[in-house]
């Protein structure tokens, strides 16, 4: 390891914690002229990092004392180490070595409530908490990854040279910006996450129509991808599955892909999605779906095991199927697409009047351009609508997608309506367009659910013809 002695206050950063995204983080940072210090438990892993890219702006040390000791006041420190419990471990090892008005940021994917009672703790103490989400996987982290940090303003001021420094740099500006306070930065991050769960379902879905219903073979599938990522559909998250679909396995020439098992892992923070949209009361179908789906693919024994017992449909289609899905596939997952941002979009505007964090939803659209998993072509017309209306209640209604939903609409009926009579399933792409046809109903059957709900517990009903009655009990015998 870098020798860290006669360092002291010499360095202008830390980062803690050198796993895959510390490690890139610190590098970038150092990348960008700020002298590194770097901690890890197990200090041999700052070693490999020297002897890999010999940074001479980075140096490092497994003492949490004289890492802290190396670094120039305020301290500000980055900690990029597993969430949940191993942040409070860390904060209660670090506490009573900083002094007042240095500055701590959890860079994980931290619960935000977690963010919140770990920033309040630390304001009671005189020091400061930053959560800060980050995105763009292991090669954002090290060339430009995109940040939302919520806490205290006046610490953002004191990390915000370092931060846009490392940001990725977009047509929309630099991909950071002051989130708001406490845990809305991590707030936003876990929707990011939850958005980027149904984005790639949807190009799930996508994917086993093609391939399922016209047998398209990877290659083919890719090929027809790539002409979508030049036009309104380009995606990071479009790209990377070009790429996907293109690697062939070494050892037998075969698409990687195909030799993947079919069971999706998950690290929680689509489930947080789902749970505070429940809490909070704001549908957020499109996700849940894609949450239920990696659910369901994880019972791999199971499913195998039902397939003896509930045969398919059979593949056949129509010839007007046969010309027409891979165009109704592209209008499909455009539209569903800007369905699921408008759900997600619908939930930070919830939890920012909730929590009171003023989250701007046009700067959360501009900082997702460059960087970030979810970035995508569609966050310029969606920054645009909410420059425009702050306040619009949904993204669908938006004079910049309203028409285009509709005009694509036919075509994901047609997609939706092929792949369930051929029993490939769909979630996302359903349950999308069941969300876009009940918010777009003036009327829904929720007539009967009251009446239901008073008929069998008096538990009360409004009538349409008499609103100034309030609440009223029938007997329905
Ligand atoms: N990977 C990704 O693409 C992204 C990850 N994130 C988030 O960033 C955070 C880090 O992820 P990532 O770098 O991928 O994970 P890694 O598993 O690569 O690194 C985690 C680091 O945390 C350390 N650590 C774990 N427990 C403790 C503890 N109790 N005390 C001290 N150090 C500890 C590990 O040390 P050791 O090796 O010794 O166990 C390791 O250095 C997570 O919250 C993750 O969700 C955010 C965006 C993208
Ligand atoms: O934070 C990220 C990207 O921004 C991670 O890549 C994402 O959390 C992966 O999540 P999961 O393992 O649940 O699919």
């Amino acid at each position: 390891m870098s020798s860290a002695a006669n360092s002291q206050g010499a360095f202008q950063f830390g980062v803690a914690g050198m796993g895959v995204m510390g490690a890139s983080i610190a590098l970038n940072v150092a990348d960008r002229g700020f002298k590194v210090a770097a901690w890890d438990r197990h200090p041999e892993k700052i070693d490999a990092i020297h002897a890999k890219h010999g940074h001479p702006e980075m140096k490092g040390t497994g003492s949490l004392a004289e890492f802290v000791q190396m670094l120039e006041r305020p301290r500000r420190i980055l900690l990029m180490v597993t969430a949940g419990a191993p942040v409070d471990s860390m904060m209660e090892q670090l506490a009573p070595l900083l002094s007042p008005g240095d500055v701590l940021i959890d860079g994980g994917n931290s619960w935000f409530l977690d963010t919140q009672r770990r920033e309040k703790a630390f304001r009671e103490k005189g020091l400061h908490f930053i959560g800060m989400g980050v995105s763009g996987g292991e090669e954002g982290a090290r060339h430009g990854p995109s940040l939302m940090p919520g806490g205290p303003a006046e610490a953002y001021a004191l990390i915000r040279p370092v931060v846009e420094a490392i940001a990725a740099r977009a047509e929309s500006g630099l991909c950071v910006t002051h989130v708001g306070p406490d845990g809305a930065g991590h707030f936003v991050k876990m929707v990011h996450n939850g958005i980027e769960y149904a984005d790639m379902q949807l190009l799930a879905e996508t994917y086993d129509v093609l391939r399922r219903g016209l047998g398209l073979s990877a290659d083919a599938l890719a090929d027809t991808f790539a002409k979508w990522n030049e036009g309104i559909a380009e995606s990071f998250l479009l790209e990377t599955t070009i790429k996907v679909l293109r690697k062939k396995d070494s050892e037998t020439g075969k698409p990687l892909v195909d030799l993947v098992l079919d069971k999706a892992g998950q690290k929680g923070t689509g489930k947080w999605t789902v749970q505070v949209s429940l809490d909070l009361g704001i549908p957020v179908p499109s996700i849940a779906a894609a949450l239920d789906a990696r659910n369901l693919s994880a019972m791999k024994e199971e499913r195998v095991a039902a397939s003896a017992k509930l045969p398919a449909p059979p593949l056949s289609l129509t010839d007007e199927e046969k010309a027409n899905l891979v165009s109704w596939a592209h209008d499909a997952l455009y539209a569903a697409r800007v369905v699921t941002y408008a759900q997600g979009m619908r939930l930070i505007q919830a939890a920012s009047k909730e929590y009171r964090w003023n989250v701007s939803l046009a700067e959360m659209a501009r900082i997702w351009r460059g960087g970030c998993i979810i970035r995508a072509k569609l966050l310029s017309p969606l920054r645009e609508a909410f420059t425009q209306q702050p306040e619009l209640p949904n993204l669908v209604v938006s004079d910049a997608f309203a028409p285009v939903l509709t005009k694509m609409a036919p075509a994901w009926r047609r997609l939706v309506g092929t792949a369930v009579r051929l029993g490939i399933p769909v979630p996302v792409f359903t349950s999308s367009l069941a969300y876009l046809d009940s918010y777009r109903s003036p009327e829904l059957p929720q007539n009967l659910t009251q009446a239901q709900r008073d008929a069998f517990g008096a538990h009360t009903y409004q009538r349409r013809d008499k609103p100034e009655a309030g609440f009223v009990h029938s007997d329905w015998s």
